[in-house]
């Protein structure tokens, strides 16, 4: 999730950057760690902007698989420096760390050697599931600004949504909240929402994507079956998909009324309505919301057993 963020976040850089020249700052000072931590230092001309990333992993395996996914995307992406099993030395030079490993590893992470100094005044950002910001306020300093983020894998290309949290006591100032909009909306919809949704949202949108895609590739499966070619049933599912889901985002129409507008009386629409309702697709799919919740809050959370 950590190099879909950031492959996100170099790519808005590099577009503003071409439409916007003056507003992008090669020299300037921040810093990301991805996919174990993700840090930004702020700009000279404006702290709130992004211009140097360091990406944490603890594996040589991992940190060259990063190279080359951050290589491959050219400009910005190449400027990425990725680091193995060098944490603390990454986080002292940031002013901004996104936490993107295991749940179980927050712990671990944050109170490894001299981690809570080089934390100390600095915005920490976890999009880890399960992992409340009082348990991490625990394992830091008093100082360090927690907020949780819950994003989803179409950051990527900049098609993602994230939801980000905050306590009402939070000493979260004016500029992280800047700051955390420039990450998050440049990659996608970005939404504050109270922590109390938070293990909802990490099953609808954070596992999203995974559940949206078993019913894309079903569809593209049935027109197999009916003899259309594997890519083709493929592209007119995903693009289906899409056209309905911006019609809900863009022109606000509710599903219900999609679904009547293309349900022709006797036609067949309806004739598939009606087998997926037989199969309960509507309380399977919001049972595996459901479920994918009550999962989400035992993440990171000590075993019962
Ligand atoms: N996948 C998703 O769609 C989403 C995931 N999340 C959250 O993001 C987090 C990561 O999930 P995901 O990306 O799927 O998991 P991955 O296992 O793919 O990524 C975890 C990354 O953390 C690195 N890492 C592990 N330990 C350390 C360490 N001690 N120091 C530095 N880096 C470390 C790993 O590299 P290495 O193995 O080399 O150490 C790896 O690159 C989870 O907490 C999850 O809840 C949130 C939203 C969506
Ligand atoms: O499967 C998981 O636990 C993570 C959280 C949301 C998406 N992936």
């Amino acid at each position: 999730m950590g190099i879909a963020i950031l492959s996100g976040v170099v790519a808005s850089l590099e577009s503003q950057s071409s439409t916007h020249p003056k507003h992008f700052f090669p020299n300037a000072k921040w810093e990301s760690h991805t996919p174990g931590t993700s840090t930004p230092v702020e700009s000279p001309d404006d702290p709130s902007l992004p211009s140097r990333f360091l990406a944490c992993v603890t594996r040589e395996d991992s940190a060259k698989k990063l190279r080359v996914t951050f290589g491959a995307l050219g400009g910005l992406g190449g400027t990425v420096e990725v680091l193995t099993g060098r944490n603390l030395e990454a986080v002292k030079q940031a002013d901004v760390v996104i936490l993107c490993c295991k749940p179980q590893q927050a712990h671990p992470i944050l109170n490894s050697d001299g981690m809570q100094d080089a934390l100390a005044d600095k915005l920490l950002i976890s999009i880890l599931a399960g992992v409340t910001i009082s348990q991490m306020r625990g394992w830091v300093l008093p100082s360090t600004r927690v907020v949780r983020a819950m994003p989803n894998t179409p950051c990527k290309i900049r098609e993602g949504m994230t939801v980000v949290s905050l306590l009402p006591d939070s000493a979260v100032a004016e500029l992280d909240r800047i700051i955390i909009l420039n990450i998050f909306s440049s990659i996608g919809r970005c939404r504050f929402l109270d922590e109390k949704h938070f293990d909802a949202c990490t099953a609808l949108s954070g596992s999203g994507p995974a559940f949206a895609c078993i019913f894309l590739e079903a569809m593209a499966d049935g027109g197999v079956m009916m003899g259309l070619p594997r890519a083709e049933a493929l592209e007119l599912a995903a693009q289906t998909l899409q056209g309905a889901a911006r019609m809900t985002l863009q022109a606000g129409a509710h599903p219900a009324q999609i679904k009547d507008t293309v349900t022709t009386p006797g036609g067949c629409t309806i004739a598939g309505l009606l087998a997926l309702e037989d199969g309960r697709v509507r309380s399977t799919i919001a049972r595996a919301i459901q479920i994918a919740t009550e999962r989400a809050s035992e993440l990171g959370q000590p075993s019962k057993k």
